[in-house]
């Protein structure tokens, strides 16, 4: 491996030596016994999957390419080495978690590939194109919508071309608030260059940890905080985009960075959500903000999910600018609450008498209570004046506040869920998420729906199951609905999932929903892409791909079938 660029687990999410616990958390081994019947007490994890196990097929890069691509980027930046080639072969989404740990590896990239700038991605491109060879960008390696694997029946040789090394922060344009940024960068790492010189550019999607600029740009994400800072989509201005070159003219693909401009259909939107079919992005230029005086986040609670969801809605369409808007529905409250350690105060106030016995002598029933989340953000005075906007409505719609405790709770937890679905794999049982965007109309048709296609599910394959959701992302016009699901496997772990996850997608298109709302489309989500965006949507991006990328060596498959294999759509 290279030595400066950091990889999680090939097995699971995140570094070694981090993961979930649960003995801290008082009320979890109950909570998971109730929602999928599984005691934590008896059952034992496994230990985590040798990495002598795996089998991986040799490699058909020839020493010859090998070696023209070593000269470069240098020996030590191109690699053919197991381990290399077993992590970028996937993202983390549970099949691709599920698959690795069980040694499914259909179709590993035969090399590795990291650059370490624009220029040398230029000549790997060039030299992988006329080497007929099919280049897949790799990001931080989160993705989850199969949009990293090479197709399994894949006959050219496969090059993940790893962005890791190319992560400076290169310029701050300060009067425009707009950084140029290669794309390689890290969340942590990007925050930490732009707040060494005052600012931030805002954009914390839970994955945060482990995802790049552009992989993000690539996959269309949004951020925690996107109610103000937007999602990438609106952070992204100006791109470089590294394409083929041909007799003599350059395969930069140069986005200026203007602000709005009306030169036909945009370019900038076809690169965003591209998930690598249309070229390499080396570098964005991004809107950034000074890093604002005050940041707060306060919990309410809500009599109900129909409540809180018509607060939400009303917060969106005032003069309130939250930077955060979420609501947990009454099953993700109480998986919340389960969740918190013991010696918090929040906890014992909500575990203890006053919290409940207020809300009983307001009427509320304690099973359908629904935990919500609203951010601040900015100077003193348009903080406080957010605030006070939003408490008006929360009350109007029958909530209550109960101050900071929750959001400093929420602040400290956001980033360590990804964890969650290790500590569950080691133990048999599956944990995954799947959301959509909707209008405001539609919002509370299409929960109830997705949790009954859900449970349906769960029942079809013989399971108990578990699904909660949340509403996070908010709009003048809708919401984004983030679902999770839970069960633990019976004998056919992936054909169980399918049964799941196909029965959520279908309920987000027949409740007016989209595919997705941030995860992008890749392999997974392309069965329903016709629903979505309409036959003739889906020709006009097939005659994208196929026009820009005629040999088909930009992440072949991915979002739509490419020209060599028509059959095969949807
Ligand atoms: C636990 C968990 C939580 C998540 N939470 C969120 C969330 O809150 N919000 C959200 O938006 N997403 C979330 N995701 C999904 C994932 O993090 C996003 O899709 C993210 O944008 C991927 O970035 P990455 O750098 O990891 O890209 P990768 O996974 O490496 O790649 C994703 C796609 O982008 C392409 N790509 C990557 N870099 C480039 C580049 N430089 N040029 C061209 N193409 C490129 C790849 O080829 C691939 O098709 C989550 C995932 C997990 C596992």
């Amino acid at each position: 491996m290279t030595d400066d660029v950091q990889h999680m687990k090939w097995w699971g999410w995140g570094v070694d030596g981090v993961g979930f616990h649960w003995q801290d958390k008082p009320g979890f081994a109950p909570f998971v016994e109730q929602a999928v019947g599984l005691d934590l007490h008896t059952a034992p994890p496994v230990d985590p999957p040798s990495f002598d196990d795996i089998t991986v097929a040799a490699s058909l890069a020839s020493p010859a390419f090998v070696s023209s691509l070593a000269s470069i980027v240098g020996a030590d930046h191109v690699t053919t080495d197991k381990l290399d080639r077993v992590v970028h072969t996937y993202g983390k989404s549970l099949r691709d978690l599920v698959r690795v740990r069980a040694n499914l590896i259909e179709r590993a990239p035969d090399l590795v590939v990291y650059p370490g700038d624009e220029d040398e991605v230029q000549r790997v491109v060039d030299a992988a194109v006329a080497a007929d060879v099919v280049i897949i960008p790799f990001g931080g390696g989160s993705n989850i919508a199969g949009s990293l694997e090479p197709r399994a029946d894949e006959t050219r040789v496969v090059l993940s071309l790893d962005m890791g090394r190319m992560r400076e922060l290169i310029d701050i344009d300060e009067e425009s608030g707009l950084a140029r940024i290669q794309a390689g960068a890290l969340g942590p790492d990007l925050e930490q260059q732009l707040g060494a010189r005052g600012w931030t550019l805002g954009h914390f999607p839970d994955s945060f940890t482990h995802s790049s600029l552009g992989g993000w740009i690539a996959t269309r994400s949004s951020g925690m905080q996107s109610d103000k800072y937007g999602d990438i989509a609106d952070i992204v201005r100006g791109l470089h985009v590294v394409r083929p070159s041909s007799a003599g003219v350059s395969g930069l693909l140069v986005i200026r960075p203007i602000p709005s401009s009306s030169t036909g259909p945009s370019v900038r939107e076809m690169i965003v959500g591209s998930e690598g079919r249309l070229g390499i992005i080396t570098e964005a230029t991004v809107v950034v903000h000074r890093i604002p005086a005050k940041r707060d986040v306060y919990g309410y609670f809500f009599p109900n999910w129909e409540a809180g969801i018509a607060a939400m809605e009303e917060i969106a369409e005032s003069d309130a600018t939250p930077s955060i808007t979420r609501i947990s529905d009454a099953r993700e409250t109480g998986f919340s609450l389960a969740t918190s350690k013991e010696r918090h105060g929040f906890d014992k106030f909500a575990a203890g008498t006053v919290l409940p016995t207020l809300m009983k002598s307001k009427g509320w029933k304690l099973d359908d209570i629904c935990l919500s989340f609203i951010g601040y953000e900015g100077g003193e005075a348009h903080a406080t004046r957010q605030k006070k906007l939003v408490d008006r409505i929360v009350k109007k719609h029958g909530g209550m506040g109960v101050g900071k405790g929750p959001g400093v709770l929420y602040d400290q937890k956001k980033f360590d869920t990804p964890y969650l679905r290790d500590f569950l794999l080691d133990r048999g049982a599956a944990g995954d998420v799947s959301e959509s965007a909707m209008p405001w109309s539609k919002v509370n048709q299409l929960h109830d729906n997705v949790v009954a296609a859900a449970e349906k599910a769960f029942d079809e394959i013989g399971i108990k199951g578990w699904i909660m959701s949340h509403m996070s992302h908010s709009y003048h016009s809708g919401a984004c609905l983030y679902f999770t699901f839970a069960f633990v496997f019976g004998k056919d772990p992936l054909g169980e999932y399918d049964v799941v996850k196909r029965a959520i997608q279908q309920a987000f298109i027949d409740n007016g929903g989209s595919l997705s709302h941030h995860h992008g489309v890749g392999l997974e989500h392309a069965p329903w892409l016709e629903q979505d965006i309409s036959s003739q949507g889906v020709a006009v991006m097939r005659g994208l791909f196929e026009a820009v990328d005629p040999g088909a060596n930009f992440n072949p498959r991915k979002i739509v079938a490419d020209l060599k294999e028509p059959a095969e759509v949807n």
